[in-house]
């Protein structure tokens, strides 16, 4: 659903079907007024399907690792996911972690500091997300398509381009709206 409100700018919730092994979509953003195509990946989260999406890890240049803010255990199996990529994906592989259904605050039982904490831990930029509202979605996006043109365009006299910092400018802590 992130994927799709990403691309299509719209949630059909209620109506989604199990990813079956492997999705993708392009899109084409543009950053500092070059054009940077996406090419995103989305794999099952299913056990079953694991011995497929461990094949995509290993040419992914950044991994968007999901949970569900009012499911638990997608959470607790976040630091799984960490291992499995330690494993099997680039040693350079930009990671960002997502705390996704943000619009769904009365069910929530993992809180904002919890996934900060973790996301800390590791590294990694954190952010919470709604595919439902967009809110924070273009910006999780956008975020991975600019560290990725810095790293592929950077020349040495430029000043490095910090996605921590880029994102805690720029992100909705409510998460309640797209960007605009
Ligand atoms: N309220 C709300 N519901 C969401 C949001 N994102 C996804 N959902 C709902 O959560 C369910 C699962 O969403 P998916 O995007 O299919 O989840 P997934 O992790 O890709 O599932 P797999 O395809 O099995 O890997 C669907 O019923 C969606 O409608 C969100 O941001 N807010």
């Amino acid at each position: 659903c992130v994927l799709v409100r990403f691309k299509d700018g719209a949630f059909l919730g209620g109506n989604f079907i199990a990813t079956v092994g492997i999705d993708f979509r392009n899109k084409v953003v543009d950053v500092d007024n070059l054009k940077v195509k996406l090419q995103i990946w989305d794999t099952a989260g299913q056990e079953r399907f694991r011995s497929v999406t461990h094949a995509y890890y290993r040419d992914a240049q950044a991994l968007l690792l999901l949970y569900d803010i009012t499911n638990k255990p997608s959470f607790d199996n976040i630091r799984a996911w960490l291992t499995e990529i330690h494993e099997y994906a680039q040693r350079d592989v930009v990671i960002m972690l997502l705390g996704n259904k943000s619009d769904m605050a009365a069910e929530r039982v993992v809180k904002m500091e919890d996934g900060e904490k973790l996301a800390k831990e590791y590294g990694v930029p954190f952010m919470e997300t709604s595919a439902k509202t967009g809110g924070n979605v273009e910006l999780a996006f956008l975020a991975i398509a600019k560290e990725l043109k810095h790293r592929a365009t950077q020349q040495p006299n430029e000043p490095k381009f910090k996605i921590h910092d880029y994102i805690e400018s720029q992100k909705q802590k409510s998460g309640c709206c797209s960007l605009g």
